[in-house]
């Protein structure tokens, strides 16, 4: 059953002028907000007292000498250490961590998969994450999992954090609420979350049922991608992405904390709500970002670019120019290329691409594409258009043409994915997929000229 969200319980911090209500524009930007006045002490992180009796307490999520180090002070009601039971392993089956190989399963391939159904139970955001993909490995910090999320019912007095990774969530339907630490978050279709390692929060659902894509990362935390030549403008504006202002939560009700960590999930019991922060200060927040604002920048006389033009964010991997992960966006865009092949050309790429579609038509592949349907192309797996797709491209009038209503992306990894059980054996997998492209046909028969 659903439980109505209570937005009363929470109390916000006014929204700063020239803000959206409840929002702090910019990316990784040194943020302040407090939701009562005077709760942040001002010049200095450790008063010998802070103010309201607030405890302080430091949130790192990079090393303390990483350039630049990320961390956000908080002035809580009761520091995060204070639970009362020890840590108590559970099982939450669906959702998986690298390395996870079933050897009974070939991820090596093209693969599809139809929207993953809602169950006939209810799901909470724990119970109703389902990871299709693995790769990397948790333990050293290296690689991903992508996951669909099937939600239908809200957390309540359940709390969650992730020491594994960062999530980068994309819904594609229902609204969910992130109630976080550092206050809330609202997201809908054609926005994304990134919700950092180690921030607590309780998802709750506020139009369902809400389903979605998740790629969790468990490397270097996701930024803003070089933008070379193109300069510093269009692609993903910093002033697009909003952190939420300061929310905090004074209730006394027996809850739980689970936490995912190396791969397995624990719980522990607390005796209050941890959304307690009253005050935070830093560069170390979630944050949201409507995909409707991503002003792609494309091919303007002929030929098509590489997709890295496409790029929203990207997580580095210590190679530079060689990403952990790469978030990728095919929207809404004009095509008006000359004498040109428009839609992707066919390919083999060494990194591995999980592709998800948020709504409308993919130009390579005008159908079995479907909104909340899923692709993944793995490492050095040819493929490209489908017969459709190629043969309306090739002989199409060339005038400028709008890609309207669509909105697809791309988790693009150096690191093979390997499917997961589930994946390969449970969720709609399209058998026929390969198929798309068996009767591409031979046009060569010697002869010069176009066929
Ligand atoms: O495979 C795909 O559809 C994704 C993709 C799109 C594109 O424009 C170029 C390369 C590529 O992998
Ligand atoms: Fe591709």
């Amino acid at each position: 059953m659903n439980r109505p969200t209570n937005p009363h319980t929470l109390t916000q911090a006014n929204a700063p002028v020239g803000t959206h209500a409840g929002y702090m524009p910019g990316f990784g930007n040194d943020f302040e907000t407090e939701a009562l006045p005077d709760a942040l002490p001002q010049g200095m992180n450790s008063p010998q007292k802070c103010n309201y009796g607030l405890y302080g307490e430091q949130l790192s999520g990079t090393a303390f000498t990483a350039n630049p180090p990320e961390r956000t002070w908080c002035y809580r009601i009761r520091p995060s250490v204070k639970h009362s039971h020890r840590y108590e392993k559970i099982n939450l089956p669906h959702w998986k961590s690298a390395p996870c190989i079933d050897p009974d399963v070939i991820s090596l391939g093209q693969y599809r998969w139809d929207p993953v159904p809602h169950s006939d139970s209810g799901q909470n955001w724990l119970t109703g994450m389902r990871t299709m993909t693995t790769a990397g490995d948790v333990n050293t910090q290296v690689g991903m999992a992508s996951h669909i999320y099937l939600v239908t019912e809200s957390m309540v007095d359940d709390y969650f954090f992730s020491a594994d990774s960062e999530l980068l969530v994309v819904p594609q339907e229902g609204r969910l609420r992130f109630a976080t630490e550092l206050g809330i978050i609202d997201l809908a279709p054609k926005e994304i979350a990134i919700i950092p390692r180690g921030l607590l929060y309780r998802v709750e659902v506020l139009e369902g049922p809400a389903r979605g894509f998740v790629c969790e990362n468990y490397g270097q935390k996701f930024e803003l991608p070089g933008r070379g030549p193109i300069g510093a403008n269009c692609m993903a504006n910093p002033r697009d992405f909003k952190a939420p202002v300061a929310a905090f939560e004074d209730r006394e009700v027996p809850s739980t904390v689970t936490i995912k960590w190396c791969g397995q999930f624990h719980t522990t019991k607390i005796g209050h709500s941890p959304l307690d922060v009253v005050a935070w200060h830093g560069n170390y927040a979630p944050y949201k970002y409507d995909l409707r604002t991503y002003c792609p920048v494309g091919a303007i006389l002929f030929d098509h670019p590489d997709p890295s033009i496409f790029t929203v964010l990207t997580a580095p991997s210590g190679q530079p120019g060689t990403a952990n992960i790469d978030f990728v966006l095919f929207r809404e865009r004009w095509m008006v290329a000359e004498n040109t092949f428009r839609p992707p050309w066919y390919h083999k790429n060494i990194m591995s691409e999980l592709m998800g579609n948020i709504y409308g038509q993919y130009d390579a592949k005008p159908q079995g594409f479907v909104p909340g349907g899923m692709s993944l192309h793995n490492m050095m797996i040819p493929h490209g258009p489908d017969n459709e797709a190629f043969e309306k491209a090739s002989n199409a009038n060339l005038g400028p043409d709008k890609l309207d209503q669509t909105m697809s992306f791309m988790f693009e990894t150096r690191f093979p994915q390997h499917l997961t059980t589930f994946a390969a054996n449970e969720a709609p997998l399209q058998d026929d997929y390969i198929d798309c492209w068996t009767s591409l046909e031979k046009k060569f028969d010697g002869t010069p000229g176009k066929k």
